[in-house]
């Protein structure tokens, strides 16, 4: 008889496993989006470096703002440096992104002055120092900008590039390896023979989340129920990829070939294999030769569930990052009892109203553990702890929201 072991210590085994040391790679910014950036990025100068202004308008000195006339001596557009200085009484032109000339503190914007030939009348006052941008506004010398372990996105790009940095050291993905196991599933377009054949979802469904997540992926497609098929397929993605993810084969059925392959024919070292979840029960999680296994059960549901649980958090320890499932406090709108003894996944709706996360289960179906259409749309899980109260109505509960790993 297998040993269940609850969900809390399957994730704390899981996330003690011992990975390889991340390598890391040089990427030019654009391709680094979606990667991992391996060192801290401090700032080598003041954004800007000196005073700027943040609108067009005239230069002046503060002191001067309730002066009748002010008159202009010289213009200022952006990326040139004027020579000439303003001093009490007159004002230079400046343009939004010129330098501040020296001797100005304030820029009046031109919606707020009279021009008669060479002078200015201000008709609108504005306080000191407006519409003028500070030395280091934007950021300062030594300020730590990109901390390590931060996901790559448009910001990251935009502030590199203004730091002048081309290129930068990002963490190598880890290489995921996914098959879906079975006697009775089709690959896509492959011809039906029978009746009882389904087509197989699962290993696509796993490869898209890989790929989403950060990883990147080997797929190995539909394995035969036998123990030769099982066998070579584990060989060959145990020497390919970091993590091996497979579907289906490792509950208690006279077919279930996957759990014996690991455990007999390769001698893993399994780290549990059945945790007291719904769904996902049987997941077998296994080491060989420093490569994880994941073996997780057949239905499309469990297997994608047990996915976002146990190889997302995996590979996003592989890229060392600040990444996590996204899970969040929201509403629910009806009374919830606890039906088992297990930490429970279920598939709800979700939406974000007066500043609140609210789920519901309008139009969710109720079933086995094969009805992946459960998330599609705005979809959230509505996680329910093995030693939790009965959830109320109206209660504030747990939900992984689905939609934010894309
Ligand atoms: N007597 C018992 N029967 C079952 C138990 C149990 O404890 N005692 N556990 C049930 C639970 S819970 C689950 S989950 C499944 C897991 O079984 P397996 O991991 O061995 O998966 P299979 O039997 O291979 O398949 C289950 C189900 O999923 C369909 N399937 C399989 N592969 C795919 C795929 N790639 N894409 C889409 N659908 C797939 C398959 O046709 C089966 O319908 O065992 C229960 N039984
Ligand atoms: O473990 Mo199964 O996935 O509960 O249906």
């Amino acid at each position: 008889m297998r040993e269940f072991i609850n969900y809390d210590k399957s994730i704390e085994i899981l996330n003690k496993i011992k990975l390889n040391k991340a390598t890391t790679e040089k990427k030019f910014i654009i391709d680094a989006i979606g990667k991992v950036i391996a060192n801290d990025v401090i700032a080598d100068h003041n954004s800007p470096e000196l005073p700027t202004s943040g609108m067009d308008g005239y230069a002046i000195k503060f002191d001067d703002i309730n002066n009748e006339s002010i008159k202009i001596i010289d213009k200022n557009p952006a990326g040139s440096v004027v020579e000439s200085e303003v001093i009490n009484g007159v004002c230079i032109k400046t343009f939004t992104g010129s330098l501040m000339p020296q001797g100005s503190d304030t820029l009046v914007p031109i919606e707020n002055v009279e021009v008669f030939e060479d002078t200015i009348k201000i008709t609108k006052k504005v306080p000191f120092g407006f519409a003028t941008r500070a030395i280091g506004e934007n950021y300062a010398k030594d300020e730590v900008l990109i901390k390590k372990g931060t996901v790559i996105g448009f910001a990251e790009v935009g502030v590199l590039a203004s730091l002048n940095i081309a290129q930068i050291n990002v963490i190598v993905n880890p290489t995921v390896a996914i098959a879906s196991t079975g006697s009775e599933i089709l690959d896509l377009g492959e011809v039906q023979t029978n009746e009882a054949q389904i087509r197989s979802s699962n290993h696509l469904t796993i490869e898209a989340l890989c790929k989403t997540n950060g990883a990147n992926t080997l797929q190995m497609g539909i394995v035969e129920d036998d123990i030769e098929s099982i066998t070579n397929l584990l060989e060959t993605a145990l020497q390919k990829a970091d993590i091996v993810v497979t579907t289906g084969g490792v509950s208690v059925g006279d077919y279930d070939f996957v759990q014996d392959v690991i455990k007999d024919k390769l001698q893993a070292e399994v780290l549990f294999h059945g945790v007291t979840i719904k769904p996902g029960m049987h997941i077998l999680v296994a080491i060989k030769d420093g490569k994880t296994i994941i073996a997780l059960p057949g239905f499309a549901y469990s297997s994608t569930v047990c996915a976002i649980l146990y190889v997302l958090p995996l590979i996003y320890r592989f890229r060392q990052s600040n990444e996590a499932l996204p899970i969040v406090k929201a509403r629910i709108n009806e009374d919830f009892p606890r039906k088992m003894p297990k930490t429970v996944f279920t598939a709800c709706n979700v939406e974000y109203t007066n500043n609140e996360y609210k789920i519901n289960f309008d139009g969710k179906k109720k079933g086995t553990s094969a009805i992946l259409t459960n998330m599609l749309e705005s979809p959230a899980l509505l996680i329910q702890k093995e030693d939790s109260e009965d959830i109320k109505k109206d209660d504030l509960v747990d939900i992984l929201l689905l939609n934010q790993l894309k």
